[in-house]
């Protein structure tokens, strides 16, 4: 079954993100604004054609990453719940998000985590059957708690995120409710032998050699998909699923992936 979506919210990109953007790398290229803002646009183009309608909130230079909305929320059927993102820089994003959806989302009941809770968005897959959620440097065991109190028609399971990888996200995603695909890095195999060993579920998993090229948008049976990594592109391009080529360089330099940029509700 595929993932089906009707509309999205996502956020200009700030300018500040060049400069202030938070990044694990610092030996990574600065972003080259103009070319982020095209690559960000052509993906919001991208969802509008495959009939997905798409509210671009205005950005706010006082929070360089808060393009990345994946991260402020986490959305499954009619609950929205804003986190408590886990550094402290990308708190206040939260604030926007909670206000888009109390004005125009009102059919949507809204949760809210509070301290000593925290969770990034971006340690969320959700398979349509059950919820993954990573422990990693920005999501806690009180994070894990509080979507497993949000969310209790399905199965929540605890994911150990390694060191070096920012988000569970960052490495896997859910292609459709049958199918997981996931990196080829040491950190992405770990996480998904606990992913396989605690799922009460069948998946069929495809692997990347790029953790990059792992993370996947997934809506209304088309798949967007990193194009500019040409080794996962041999893999992808052999995959029957309708495509749209989406090139993330430029934001992926600050730890961004395509899931990161919107936040896809009904
Ligand atoms: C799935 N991923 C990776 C995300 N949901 N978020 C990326 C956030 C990147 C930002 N510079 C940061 O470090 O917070």
């Amino acid at each position: 079954m595929v993932f089906k979506y009707t509309k999205a919210v996502c956020r200009r990109i700030p300018k500040s993100i060049v400069d202030d953007g938070i990044r694990m790398d610092l030996n990574e290229p600065l972003i080259d604004y103009k070319r982020a803002v095209q690559q960000h646009e052509h993906m919001v183009q991208s969802l509008e054609k495959l009939g997905v309608k798409v509210t671009v909130l205005e950005t706010d230079e006082s929070t360089p990453d808060c393009v990345f909305v994946e991260d402020p929320a986490v959305i499954i059927g009619d609950t929205v719940l804003i986190t408590n993102p886990g550094r402290k820089s990308r708190k206040p994003e939260t604030k926007k998000i909670k206000e888009h959806f109390k004005k125009n989302e009102p059919h949507l009941k809204i949760v809210e985590m509070e301290s000593p809770a925290e969770l990034d968005g971006g340690d969320v897959m959700f398979t349509g059957r059950e919820i993954f959620v990573g422990q990693s440097r920005r999501t806690n065991k009180a994070g894990y708690l509080k979507v497993k109190e949000t969310f209790p028609d399905y199965p929540v399971h605890a994911i150990p995120i390694p060191e070096n990888t920012l988000h569970l996200l960052s490495c896997m995603s859910a292609v459709d409710e049958d199918t997981i695909i996931c990196g080829g890095s040491p950190d992405a195999s770990a996480a998904l032998k606990v992913v396989l060993e605690k799922t009460t579920c069948l998946y069929s998993v495809i692997r990347t050699p790029d953790d990059d090229g792992a993370n996947l948008v997934s809506v209304n049976g088309t798949i967007l998909w990193r194009s500019d990594l040409p080794a996962t592109s041999n893999i992808i391009s052999k995959l029957n699923i309708p495509k749209m080529d989406i090139d993330g360089s430029e934001l992926n330099k600050v730890d961004g992936s395509l899931t990161c940029c919107s936040l896809l509700y009904n």
